[in-house]
């Protein structure tokens, strides 16, 4: 396979007001990604940070910031992240019926990565055209909790849909996103998941350096 391990903390459990030095200690410990959850209040019932965070964030660091969007309408956020620094934006299929051709198109000409997250009451049909399309999405994110809040249960149901696009689909980036640690991460990784949100898992750990050096061992293993 030709996909590789990408270990994304999510900033969701950091401490926002030293969310630098937060940033700093996640790339220090051996993260790839630092995720970004972006909610609007009305998507989901919970209100994160936008634009003028990220573009703070980016004057303290080159890593790649992978924006989740759990926003309703998500073609209002593009031009603002990507003039703050966001690399990747990845848009709910729930929320994006009539305009993901437009999204992907705009993200792009942002110079972002475009992604596609599906929630877990969605089917994974839903993203196909986005993944097949002449301009396609490049990463599918599978929500294994409810979007919202950090700290849920993982919901091992998902891992079908992971399966079943890393058949179709051998070298997309698969990403899954909730409930990922120590005692999820195999289930994930055989089902073909190569990039790892975890949030209170890494964040909650004494020794959060293991916990992520633990996560990349499990995807390269299953590889
Ligand atoms: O998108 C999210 C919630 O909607 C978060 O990225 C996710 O929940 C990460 O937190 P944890 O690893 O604690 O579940
Ligand atoms: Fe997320």
């Amino acid at each position: 396979m030709a996909v590789t391990p990408k270990i994304a903390p999510s900033m969701l459990s950091s401490d926002f007001a030293n969310l630098a030095s937060e940033a700093h200690r996640m790339i220090n410990y051996g993260a790839d990604w630092l995720h970004m959850d972006i909610m609007d209040g009305h998507f989901v019932p919970n209100l994160t940070m936008g634009a003028p965070i990220i573009e703070s964030l980016r004057k303290h660091t080159k890593a790649y910031l992978d924006c989740h969007l759990m926003v309703t309408n998500p073609l209002d956020y593009v031009e603002s992240l990507g003039k703050a620094g966001a690399s990747g934006f990845t848009f709910h299929v729930e929320a994006s019926k009539d305009n993901w051709k437009e999204l992907i198109q705009n993200i792009k000409s942002q110079g972002m990565k475009p992604g596609v997250a599906i929630n877990p009451g969605t089917s994974v049909e839903e993203v196909y055209p986005l993944v097949e399309s002449e301009n396609p999405v490049e990463m599918v994110l599978v929500m294994t909790v409810e979007p919202g809040f950090g700290g849920q249960k993982f919901m091992p149901d998902m891992m079908e849909k992971v399966r079943i696009l890393r058949k179709k689909y051998p070298s997309l980036d698969i990403e899954v996103d909730g409930g990922l640690g120590p005692s999820t991460i195999d289930a994930a990784a055989s089902a073909g998941a190569n990039c790892i949100v975890a949030g209170s898992s890494v964040f909650g750990a004494p020794e959060p350096a293991q916990v992520i050096s633990l996560l990349r061992n499990s995807v390269e293993k299953a590889q």
